[in-house]
C-alpha cells in the first residue's frame, strides 16, 4: 500500500499542510519540536484510530481550534481510497471513507496499515506489562479490526465490574455485611460477562503471539549473528489447556472463584486479560532485567521487523513503516540490517534532526522534506 497524500488541517502544530509523497522513502528533516513526530502520529491515527502519545482528542487539535482534520489518499493494489478523520476539541470524532461518513469507527480500520518504531519502543522491553499489552492490542487491531470492538466491550465490562466491587469493598469498610442478594446476583452476571469477553481477548492475543514469535525469533537470530536465542512467551493471567471458548471461559471463572476474597478486599478485578504479560527471554535470561541496552534494541528491532512481515502476510500488502528518530539509536550494523530489510519493499517515513547519520544511497533515493514549526518544504 502507498500513502500518496496527507493533508493536515489544524492538527497538532499544523494549520493547513498538504504533503505529497513522491517516493517509497521520505526523510522528514527538522530540529526538535517542529512537528516531525506529529506527522507520524497522524498516520498512526489513520491506521489504528489510536495515538501512542495521548488518549485525548483535545491534545490533537491545534490549540484553541474547535475542529482538526487528517485526510489521506491511500493507494492499494486494486483501489485508491480517501480517508478522513475529524477530531474535535469537544465531542466525538468522526470518520469518513471517500467522503461518506461511517457510522461505526471499526469500519474505518484496516484501510491503511502501519508499523511505528520510535525510541519509546524500548519501553516494550523495559516498561510495565501495560506497554506490552498495548503493543499486542495495536497489532491485533490492524490485522483483525473487529478486535478493536472486542477490546472495547471487555473494557466496558471491566469498568462496570470494578464499580460494583468498589461498592462491595465500601460496605465491607463500613462494617456492613453485604447480604443483599441482588449485589451477589449482579456480581455473578459480571463474572460471566468478564469470562465471555475476556476469553475473546485472550484467545486472540495467544494466537497472534504464536504467529509473531517464530518470525521475530528468525530476525533476532539474524541480527545477533546466530549468537542469541530469543524466546517470546505470552503469559495470560489465566491458563487454559485448549483453545476453545468454553474452556477459556471456564478457566477464567475458576480463577475468579479462587481470587474472590482478594477481589472483594481490593475492590477491583484481579482476574482477566488486563493483567496479561508477555515475557521476552534472550538465551533463557529475562530480557527486561538482564538484557544490555544493545540486546534490548536488537530485540525491539526484531519485533518491529516481525510485525511488518506478519501484517504483510495477513493483509496481503506491505504496510507503511514509520521510523521516529530511531536510526541514531541503532549502531551501524543494526541500521544496515534494518535498511536492507526495508529496501524498496515498505513505504517508509523517517524523521531525523540531521542527515549525516544516514547511508548516502538511502539519502539519494529519498524524498527529503524539511519541517519547520508546522510547515513543510521540499529540500
Ligand atoms: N495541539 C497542539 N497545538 C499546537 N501545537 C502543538 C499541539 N500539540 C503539540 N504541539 C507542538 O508540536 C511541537 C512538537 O512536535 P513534535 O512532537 O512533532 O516534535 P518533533 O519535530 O518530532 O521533535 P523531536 O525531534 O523533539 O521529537 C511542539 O512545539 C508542541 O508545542
Amino acid at each position: 500500500m502507498y500513502l500518496r497524500e496527507l493533508h493536515l488541517t489544524r492538527f497538532r502544530n499544523y494549520q493547513n499542510c498538504l504533503i505529497e509523497f513522491e517516493t517509497q522513502k521520505t526523510i522528514l528533516l527538522g530540529n526538535n519540536a517542529q512537528g516531525k513526530s506529529n506527522l507520524l502520529e497522524a498516520v498512526e491515527l489513520l491506521a489504528t484510530l489510536k495515538s501512542h502519545r495521548t488518549s485525548k482528542d483535545q491534545d490533537l487539535v491545534f490549540q484553541k481550534a474547535e475542529v482538526g482534520q487528517i485526510k489521506a489518499i491511500v493507494k492499494r493494489l486494486y483501489s485508491e481510497t480517501e480517508l478522513t478523520l475529524t477530531l474535535r476539541q469537544k465531542g466525538r470524532r468522526t470518520v469518513a471513507v471517500n467522503h461518506e461518513s461511517l457510522r461505526r469507527q471499526i469500519d474505518f480500520l484496516g484501510r491503511l496499515n502501519a508499523v511505528e518504531f520510535s525510541s519509546l519502543d524500548l519501553d516494550l522491553v523495559r516498561g510495565s506489562p501495560e506497554k506490552r499489552r498495548h503493543w499486542i492490542d495495536a497489532l491485533l487491531i490492524q490485522i483483525e479490526p473487529v478486535y478493536a470492538y472486542i477490546l472495547q466491550e471487555y473494557n466496558k465490562v471491566l469498568r462496570q465490574r470494578n464499580a460494583l466491587l468498589k461498592t462491595i469493598r465500601k460496605s465491607l469498610d463500613e462494617g456492613e455485611v453485604n447480604s443483599e442478594e441482588s449485589t451477589w446476583e449482579q456480581l455473578a452476571l459480571w463474572d460471566s460477562q468478564l469470562a465471555a469477553n475476556g476469553s475473546r481477548v485472550m484467545r486472540r492475543r495467544a494466537r497472534v503471539m504464536a504467529r509473531l514469535a517464530p518470525i521475530a525469533q528468525q530476525w533476532h537470530r539474524k541480527i545477533s549473528k546466530e549468537t542469541e536465542q530469543l524466546n517470546i512467551e505470552y503469559a495470560p493471567n489465566v491458563n487454559w489447556l485448549e483453545d476453545n471458548p468454553q474452556v477459556v471461559q471456564q478457566a477464567i471463572l475458576d480463577r475468579i472463584k479462587l481470587r474472590k476474597v482478594a477481589e472483594e478486599n481490593l475492590g477491583t478485578t484481579v482476574v482477566g486479560p488486563h493483567r496479561d504479560e508477555v515475557e521476552f527471554t534472550i538465551n533463557e535470561t529475562p530480557a527486561r532485567s538482564y538484557g544490555s541496552s544493545g540486546q534490548q534494541r536488537t530485540l525491539v528491532l526484531a519485533l518491529k521487523l516481525a510485525e511488518l512481515e506478519l501484517i504483510e502476510t495477513v493483509v496481503g500488502e506491505p504496510p507503511l513503516l514509520l521510523l521516529d528518530d530511531v536510526l541514531a539509536e541503532l549502531d551501524l550494523d543494526r541500521q544496515n540490517q534494518l535498511l536492507s530489510a526495508i529496501a524498496d519493499r515498505f513505504q517508509t517515513l523517517i524523521t531525523t534532526t540531521h542527515l549525516s547519520s544516514f547511508d548516502q544511497q538511502w539519502v539519494k533515493s529519498s524524498q527529503i522534506l524539511t519541517i519547520d514549526n508546522g510547515t513543510i518544504n521540499k529540500k
